[in-house]
């Protein structure tokens, strides 16, 4: 039988959750960070988790629908036009682009979706799958990993700087407002879940919903480490022209 944690019992086993199944712990973000990937292999990367940045809009829309107060759908506007922008100002999946075409990829070919691992449309879909089928509670929870993101982004960008010639400041321009953005994003699902995970199930429900992304994030890496550092390219998938 689960026994009802304290709030603060409650974040604590989130961090701890975030502290070992983060993908900060994959070996690919390790190598990246470290300047070991070749171009072709960044290339891979950023092709495929464009496919995550293009569908975290509509995750949010898909949650912004179910919300019940007008408080709640205040903060997930926000975040859906983070990610696609207002007309006064370009949102995270254009800033997105910059990497990708930084990196020598044609925008066109990038949004087309062609290359796409299999493994990333199942994973991202998954993830939006969840958000739309499972409660509000698990919905906002599986958001948490967040709470992780500005630490890996933080050792992402300093090392990408450091390690490959061809990186600039301007194509790492996605990340440095997700500096602010996130903590914003999990300051208020942390504070959502402690306050409404009110009976051990509805807290067991957070801490798998948590678990469920880590999940989401690590299989990501995973599917590019087998294609493209082990070198097993499924049939149709991107091929790099530089190794
Ligand atoms: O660079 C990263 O490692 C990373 C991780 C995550 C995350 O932990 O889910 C997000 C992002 N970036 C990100 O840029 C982003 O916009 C984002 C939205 C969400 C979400 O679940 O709603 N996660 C993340």
């Amino acid at each position: 039988m689960n026994t009802l944690l304290s709030p603060d019992e409650l974040e604590a086993r989130l961090r701890a959750i975030g502290a070992e199944r983060y993908h900060r712990q994959h070996p690919l973000h390790k190598a990246m960070y470290e300047g070991k990937l070749t171009k072709g292999q960044l290339q891979a990367w950023a092709l495929n988790r464009y496919y995550y940045q293009a569908q975290i809009p509509r995750k949010d829309a898909t949650l912004l629908a179910r919300l019940p107060t007008t408080e709640l759908r205040r903060e997930w506007r926000r975040r859906i036009e983070d990610h696609d922008g207002t007309a006064d100002s370009s949102g995270g999946i254009a800033r997105w682009l910059k990497l990708t075409n930084g990196l020598g990829l044609d925008d066109e070919y990038v949004t087309s979706l062609k290359g796409l691992l299999p493994a990333t449309l199942f994973a991202v879909d998954a993830y939006v799958a969840f958000v739309r089928d499972r409660s509000i509670l698990a919905a906002i929870a599986s958001s948490l990993t967040e709470l992780f993101s500005p630490t890996i982004i933080g050792e992402r960008m300093e090392g990408m700087l450091r390690n490959y010639p061809y990186i600039s400041e301007d194509t790492l321009a996605y990340f440095k407002p997700r500096l602010t953005q996130a903590p914003q994003d999990s300051t208020f699902a942390l504070n959502y879940v402690k306050e409404h995970a009110r009976t051990p199930e509805q807290q067991q429900e957070v801490l798998g919903a948590l678990e469920f992304k880590c999940a989401i994030l690590w299989q990501l890496l995973d599917a590019l480490d087998h294609a493209y550092v082990e070198g097993h390219i499924p049939p149709g998938a991107f091929v790099p022209e530089t190794p």
